[in-house]
């Protein structure tokens, strides 16, 4: 695959780009059309790698997905649900993280559902042992296999009382798409209420379902013997409009970012101003520019909702690189998330990363041997360079890195960005990027 992209930075990105719907819902809504008896039809959906990774799954099971893709809709008709082939299964191991999300589903519809090994960006070691105590507790019995799960049902499910170790985002989802048809009342604590999420929570009450959440972080669902399909727009990208707004600061540019909106990106509004970005919030968007002069450094924490999300820290990190002093960040979402640095660091950027829990709370990956906090010390001038994406906003970051580098980057592995960011490069030439693909 051509996969290699040649970068000039150096120069401000300028323009207007458009975001439709979150990576992080869209992939969730879909699979919940497995729990309507009638075709359900989701709007606002982008271009991405994971929408035609769920698509394929969905196909697999029988579902029939009708695509509009210039108008961003998707008809999911599950009428004919079946089982897929195992074989078939197989070769969509390591696409996503997304195939755990069909236990529920399927196990509803069908009694059984084999799951692929998951995919997704390997950030820290993700395991899904909240998942498969979750679908135990519904009554559900897990065989691991060698490549996978089998899962079955022949009890059926029964809704639980549930207390989650830690907030994880999948494994409040998993809870949701499973109790919403199971037998009698299901009450999750201390779940995740991630933007997403309670986005999933319109679906699924679209369909039927009877779902409070409480302020305490307390979900409450009432099963319902059955669920029709929806109609739903889409919540739209935060973490795409975030990845945007910190290019903008990081090469001194300046960018509206047609399709974000301010009460999902609160946290990271409130950052982007402290470190001395500037933005307009606007009907159809948000404006995010330099307003020139230094950079501020920071002390910053990723957080479960509401603080500052995990996935929008390392496209931010780029453009600490240019500001003005130490700036300290404390991954405590994921153990392994400073991996793109080293590259960053070729480039001229000093950074340090520290296994100590620095500049906020102890977190659950003290005191062990995990690189979780990192030092960023500021203004350095980035060089080109040649780098390899590891993953999908590291990806995204080194991609704003060497916009921001003089010279000519090479940027190879391209291919994982798609996995999350629609049309990407389109969007680079509107905003003035110079670049090539080989
Ligand atoms: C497709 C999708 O929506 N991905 C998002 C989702 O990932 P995902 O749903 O995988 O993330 P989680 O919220 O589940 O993970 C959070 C933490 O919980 C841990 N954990 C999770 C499940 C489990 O069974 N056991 C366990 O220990 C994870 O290793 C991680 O350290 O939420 C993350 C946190 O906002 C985002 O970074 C991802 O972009
Ligand atoms: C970590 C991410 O995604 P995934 O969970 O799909 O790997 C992300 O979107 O940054």
């Amino acid at each position: 695959m051509n996969d290699v992209l040649y970068v000039n930075g150096g120069a401000p990105l300028h323009g207007e780009i458009t975001v439709r719907g979150a990576k992080n819902f869209v992939s969730k809504a879909m699979v919940a059309a497995l729990l309507g008896e009638t075709p359900s039809e989701l709007r606002n959906v982008p271009v991405i790698r994971d929408v035609g990774v769920v698509t394929g799954l969905l196909e697999l099971h029988g579902v029939t997905v009708d695509a509009d893709v210039a108008g961003g809709v998707l008809r999911l008709d599950p009428s004919n649900v079946e089982s897929a082939h195992v074989a078939d299964i197989d070769a969509h191991a390591g696409s996503s993280r997304i195939p755990i999300l069909f236990c529920g589903p399927l196990l509803h519809r069908l009694g059984e559902a084999f799951i692929p090994d998951l995919g997704g960006c390997r950030i820290g070691d993700r395991p899904i042992n909240y998942h498969l105590d979750i679908l135990r507790q519904f009554g559900a019995e897990v065989d691991k296999r060698e490549q996978g799960i089998h899962i079955r049902a022949p009890r059926g499910l029964h809704g639980t009382k549930i207390t989650l170790p830690y907030p994880s985002v999948g494994a409040t989802e998993q809870l949701l798409l499973t109790a919403v048809r199971a037998e009698g009342i299901t009450e999750l604590s201390n779940a995740a209420i991630e933007p997403e999420i309670l986005d999933l929570i319109n679906v699924l009450q679209k369909m039927g379902a009877i779902i409070s959440v409480d302020t305490d972080r307390v979900i409450r669902i009432e099963g319902v013997p059955r669920l029709t399909g929806y109609r739903h727009t889409a919540l739209s990208d935060r973490i795409e409009a975030a990845s945007w707004a910190s290019a903008a600061l990081a090469t001194a540019g300046d960018i509206k970012v047609k399709g974000a909106t301010q009460p999902e990106m609160t946290a990271f509004l409130n950052t982007f101003r402290k470190v001395g970005g500037e933005f307009d919030v606007e009907e159809d968007g948000i404006r995010f520019f330099h307003p020139g002069g230094d950079l501020s450094s920071i002390v910053l924490e990723t957080d479960v909702h509401p603080g500052f999300m995990t996935d929008w820290q390392q496209p931010l990190v780029v453009a600490l690189t240019q500001a003005k002093g130490l700036s300290i960040v404390h991954e405590t979402v994921y153990e392994n998330r400073f991996g793109f640095t080293d590259a960053l660091r070729g480039m001229g950027a000093t950074i340090q990363v520290y296994r100590e829990c620095l500049g906020g709370h102890p977190c659950r990956f003290g005191q062990r041997n995990f690189y979780h906090s990192a030092v960023i010390s500021g203004p350095t001038p980035l060089a080109a360079a040649e780098i390899e994406v590891p993953d999908l906003r590291g990806g995204f970051s080194h991609l704003i890195a060497a916009l921001a580098a003089k010279g000519t980057s090479q940027v190879r592995g391209i291919g994982l960005i798609d996995r999350g960011y629609e049309h990407f490069m389109d969007k680079l030439e509107a905003l003035g990027a110079e670049f090539s693909r080989e």
